[in-house]
């Protein structure tokens, strides 16, 4: 063990374009937000491995002695993770009594946990709390589980020593070298891939670079360069599960592959044209032509994702709600609920903005404009986390 006490944080993220098309090879645009997933680590000598999620009203531990088992017969520890060890996730689900099948919250969070800190800390088990909290909505589409994944993965590797102690004295935050920020999202992904079933790794490159980027097939090309977007997001709160929307759409394109092919083909046109818009808006300055193509891609896409089957009436809604003040939504995430984006102009009246936030928050929706392009997976020291959530890390 490197240090007595760490603390890591991660940020969500929106999808501007390529939610499930992404999953199928094609081309999605993503950015973060200032919505972050904050951990703390502490080794112990208790002979327990603990773990708190306060969101989701978790509180576990279990003692190294009875996880150690599970090991046996399994590969050597992983130093770098390629697919996931399929032998010692069967046992874990055994010892933990998941089901495959299982998309329940707390199962698929704990299993994230174990799975992971058993093959960083393979070769010595080590005595340790980890206390995850966030200020991101769990399971609504702006990549709760791959803030959550990544938090894991960097404090993991960290207190193991596979990745560098960052911080100097006095330093509040630092980040990671590439070289350690690609090992973080490898290892991030493994999680994902426990939650979500047949993750495209977007997310948790998102939440492990930060920022803009673009996503195909697993090459990340960050954009620096996009201007800035004022964007208002919205939860239905409908509760969905990506692991059940990414299978759903699966099975869609297996019933008809010649219909669903074209409308995947179409939605990565959709991310290569709004990436060539936001590439002419930063070099020539954005004009109201601009936004009018940004606004129309919105729809044609919202439209796409209803026919892929992962639209939902409260989506519907927040469309016509925000139409009717001449405002462009979309879903963002898996869908089926969750949240959704609305773009807004830089001239948009702060008016207009109250007009359709009172509306939507008649729904039953939580509505917030965000800023985006936060920066990706840090570790701090507890003097650069804020009094709040300490308290709520400290308290375990
Ligand atoms: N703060 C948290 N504490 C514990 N577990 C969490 C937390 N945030 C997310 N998770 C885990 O992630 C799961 C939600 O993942 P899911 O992929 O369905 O939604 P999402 O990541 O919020 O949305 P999307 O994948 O569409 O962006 C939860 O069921 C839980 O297992
Ligand atoms: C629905 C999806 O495309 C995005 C979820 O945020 C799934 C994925 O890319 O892994
Ligand atoms: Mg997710």
């Amino acid at each position: 063990m490197q240090s007595r006490e760490l603390f890591v944080s991660a940020p969500g993220k929106v999808i501007l374009h390529g939610e499930h098309s992404v999953v199928h090879g094609k081309v999605a645009l993503a950015v973060s937000v200032n919505l972050r997933t904050y951990l703390r680590l502490q080794s112990t000598s208790s002979g327990q491995v603990c773990i708190n999620l306060p969101n989701i009203d978790t509180f576990l531990s279990w003692e190294i002695t009875a996880l150690q088992p599970l090991l046996a017969g399994s590969k050597a520890e992983q130093r770098d993770p390629k697919e996931l060890d399929a032998d010692l996730l069967k046992k874990l689900r055994e010892f933990t009594g998941i089901s495959d099948d299982s998309t329940d919250t707390r199962s698929m969070a704990v299993l994230a946990f174990l799975y992971m800190y058993l093959t960083v800390f393979a070769e010595s088990l080590a005595s340790i709390t980890v206390s995850v909290w966030s200020e991101l909505p769990t399971g609504a589409g702006l990549g709760s589980s791959a803030a959550y994944n990544v938090c894991l993965s960097a404090a993991l590797l960290s207190a193991r020593g596979n990745i560098s102690p960052l911080l100097m004295a006095q330093q509040e935050s630092a980040r990671w070298s590439k070289d350690e920020m690609e090992l973080i999202n490898r290892w991030a992904f493994m999680g994902e891939k426990i939650i979500h079933g047949n993750p495209s790794g977007v997310d948790n490159a998102v939440g492990t670079w930060g920022g803009f980027l673009r996503y195909h097939s697993g090459n990340i090309t960050p954009l620096s360069w996009v201007p800035i977007l004022r964007i208002l997001l919205t939860n239905t709160k409908v509760p969905r599960s990506t692991k059940v929307l990414v299978s759903g759409v699966k099975d869609k394109i297996n019933k008809f592959p010649s219909v669903m092919r074209p409308v995947l083909e179409s939605v990565s046109a959709v991310s290569c044209t709004c990436e060539q818009t936001l590439t002419e808006m930063a070099e020539h300055g954005p004009s109201a032509e601009h936004y009018n193509i940004l606004e129309e891609l919105i729809d044609i896409n919202q439209h796409h994702l209803n026919v892929m089957g992962v639209g939902h009436s409260s989506l519907d809604t927040l469309c016509r709600v925000t139409l009717s003040k001449g405002l462009h939504s979309k879903l963002t995430g898996a869908g089926g609920g969750g949240c959704g984006i609305t773009l807004l102009r830089p001239e948009t009246d702060t008016s207009v903005i109250q007009s359709a936030v009172e509306e939507l928050k008649a729904c039953g929706f939580d509505c917030w404009e965000t800023s985006i392009g936060a920066p990706g997976v840090q570790q701090h020291s507890s003097a650069a986390i804020s009094p709040d959530v300490l308290k709520i890390l400290n308290s375990y």
